[in-house]
């Protein structure tokens, strides 16, 4: 027998025809397994060189073989392996043991010198897609260079990988497209969904965010380049919770796409036809969560993103009683809002029972909002929910959601048609229920017009106005128009990010009114705790959490949430906050509870750090 080289490989990767021909290829070569990882030393017999172990010399042309190669990982492939690159970071030792001598310059950096030169170039492109394509690639080539950054430069770094870049990288991700970067699932792959999902590499996933693209941000149906938001959002939950990458698995489920222009775009990556519905649609997804929960277990969160209402609500009723799910818009959304009211009572006063709340838009922000300001109002003062959402209105594309209606009605919309004559457009609505809260949630920009902010404005002391949608195109007023109408009286968020204003000599900074301070915290919650099933108890355990870490500093600014430079603090505070509940409902798998509930969540977050290889 001959040594000729030994190598690293990965075992997770390795294909199931691989692992089935494993005894066989073991007999010729030595295995040596360690966490995972397994040293391959390939054995070559004497006399008459190497032996036909797969039996692809002597098949003749119809019998089968299966066609695989066995790649080594070599220096080379470490190189290109994201998970493990390092780049110029290799230390000398380490480019001696793992065959990198030659394959990279001489110099060797270290990840913070790496940092800066990525953020000077970074810095060059003036055009926002262009970083967003930088960011991308840095994930495809060096994954804890690309979250060092992202955690580092929080602030500047969250408007490229997620709103509202990430919405432009979604309209163009046909063209765009480099590497898939998760899991593809569409109408060809039915009844094969779990083989499917056996084909991603990881095998321990915790957590899932899946669309099917038919509500991107505030731009309607994009179909399967609606991956880009799967992909962002995983990104965050690394980032700004701690969730360790290989643990996160972004999936599109592409049932076609209504969308006309995408359909003739010759760039288009998915099915080239119009969506799924009814039964065909239901069915895809109930194999998809079965599938899910085979997989994975019982304790993965499936996270639903960017589903159009019609299927949103469904689907969260209908799997929450049998699975870890959690719709990000409904309440995740809703979280975050919830969150900035409390907050903001430091600023106005009262209690927020003591508040009037008009919504522009009654559909998965609208409602779900609404449905957790009652139950907090209703946790606040006994009285039973149906009570307290009497001073909550909305509007929807029709006019002010009124008892009259209530037959024609989506269900999600019946709880809040109160008695009231109609009302058709926005500024009469808030004429007429005199607001103090004003919040934008229908996914259309310029809406709340100079008439809507000055009539809010001469209704109240301090307004609050929160334009929720997304991204900046589709918001329903920009920071300077909510501070300048108002004449400085505002207290003004939105869903992505507005630059401080100056207004009559005084800056004004805008709070970021988005579910990213929410769902990254409370998804590692629930893992850290193990959780079954989400409860709307844990969303208000979250929200009480994000409002508790706003500070003196911040609401001398007239800000509502914290700044996200904070996030991984803020996230082990929700987190904590969140498994805490779920202990307390007797939901949470992971006994015995730890004592110091804030230090388990930030022991428990991954860090970007080089790890020094033997
Ligand atoms: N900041 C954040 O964290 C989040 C922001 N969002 C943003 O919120 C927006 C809406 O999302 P979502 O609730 O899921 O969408 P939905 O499609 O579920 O709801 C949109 C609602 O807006 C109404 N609407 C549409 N056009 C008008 C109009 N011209 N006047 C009045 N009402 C109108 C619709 O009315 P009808 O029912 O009659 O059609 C519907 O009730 C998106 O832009 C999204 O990006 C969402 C989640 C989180
Ligand atoms: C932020 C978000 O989830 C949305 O706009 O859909
Ligand atoms: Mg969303």
């Amino acid at each position: 027998m001959m040594c000729l080289n030994s190598h690293r490989h990965n075992i997770r990767t390795l294909s199931p025809h691989i692992k089935k021909l494993l005894p066989v290829i073991m007999s010729s070569i030595s295995l040596k397994e360690n966490g995972g990882e397994v040293s391959v030393t390939k054995n070559y017999s004497n006399g008459g060189g190497l032996r036909d172990l797969y039996g692809e010399d002597s098949a003749t042309e119809d019998h089968l073989i299966t066609p695989w190669t066995f790649s080594v990982a070599s220096g080379y492939s470490l190189l290109r392996d994201p998970r493990y690159n390092k780049g110029l970071a290799f230390s000398e030792g380490e480019r001696d043991a793992h065959y990198l001598r030659g394959l990279l310059p001489p110099v060797v950096f270290n990840q913070e010198l790496q940092e800066k030169r990525l953020m000077h170039n970074l810095r060059q492109y003036e055009v926002p897609l262009h970083r967003y394509m930088a960011l991308m690639d840095l994930q495809e080539r060096n994954e804890r260079l690309f979250y060092r950054l992202l955690m580092d430069n929080v602030e500047e770094l969250l408007p490229v990988v997620y709103t509202p870049t990430v919405g432009e990288a979604c309209q163009k991700y046909g063209s765009i497209f480099r590497r898939p970067q998760g899991l593809y699932i569409s109408l060809k792959e039915k009844g094969k969904i779990l083989e499917v999902l056996k084909n991603w590499p990881e095998k321990s996933i915790q957590v899932i965010v899946v669309t099917d693209g038919e509500r991107i941000l505030g731009l309607g149906d994009l179909g399967c380049q609606g991956m880009g938001i799967p992909v962002g959002k995983l990104s965050l939950y690394t980032a700004l919770g701690g969730v360790r990458p290989s643990s996160c698995l972004p999936i599109t489920i592409d049932v076609g796409t209504n969308n006309e222009k995408l359909l003739n775009d010759e760039f288009y990556i998915g099915l080239r036809q119009r969506r799924a519905t009814g039964k065909e649609y239901a069915e895809l997804l109930d194999e998809f969560m079965r599938a899910v929960k085979q997989n994975y277990g019982e304790k993965v969160l499936i996270q639903f993103e960017d589903f159009a209402n019609h299927n949103a609500f469904d689907l969260l009723e209908k799997y929450s009683s049998s699975h870890l799910v959690f719709n990000d818009d409904i309440q995740g959304t809703a979280s975050v809002v919830l969150a900035g009211l409390l907050a903001s009572l430091k600023l106005v006063g009262g209690t927020l029972a003591d508040h009037t709340f008009l919504f522009l838009g009654a559909g998965e922000a609208g409602t779900g909002i609404a449905e957790l300001i009652a139950l907090e109002i209703s946790k606040q003062t006994k009285a039973p929910v149906e009570e307290t959402r009497k001073k909550i209105w909305l509007v929807d594309s029709k006019g002010l959601i009124v008892s009259s209606r209530l037959e024609s009605l989506q269900h999600f919309k019946k709880p809040w048609a109160h008695e009231h004559e109609p009302v058709k457009g926005l500024l009469d609505a808030v004429k007429a229920i005199k607001p103090t809260v004003l919040i934008g949630s229908s996914g259309v920009g310029k809406t709340f017009t100079k008439e809507v902010v000055e009539t809010m404005a001469s209704l109240n002391e301090k307004p609050l106005i929160l334009a929720l949608s997304n991204p900046t195109s589709q918001s329903e007023c920009t920071a300077e128009e909510a501070y300048t109408w108002s004449k400085g009286k505002a207290i003004f968020a939105s869903g992505s990010p507005f630059d401080p204003v100056e207004y009559e000599g005084k800056l004004f900074v805008p709070g970021q009114a988005n579910n990213a301070y929410i769902f990254p915290g409370f998804g590692l919650g629930l893992i850290i705790s193990g959780a079954i099933r989400v409860r709307d108890e844990m969303l208000l355990a979250a929200s009480e959490a994000l409002a508790a870490q706003v500070s003196e500093e911040n609401y001398d600014k007239g800000l509502i949430y914290p700044p996200f430079s904070n996030i991984r603090k803020i996230s082990a505070h929700i987190a904590a906050k969140v498994a805490a509940k779920t202990y307390d409902l007797g939901l949470a798998s992971h006994l015995p509870r730890p004592k110091d509930l804030v230090k388990y969540a930030e022991s428990c977050m991954y860090s970007p750090g080089y790890r020094s290889y033997r």
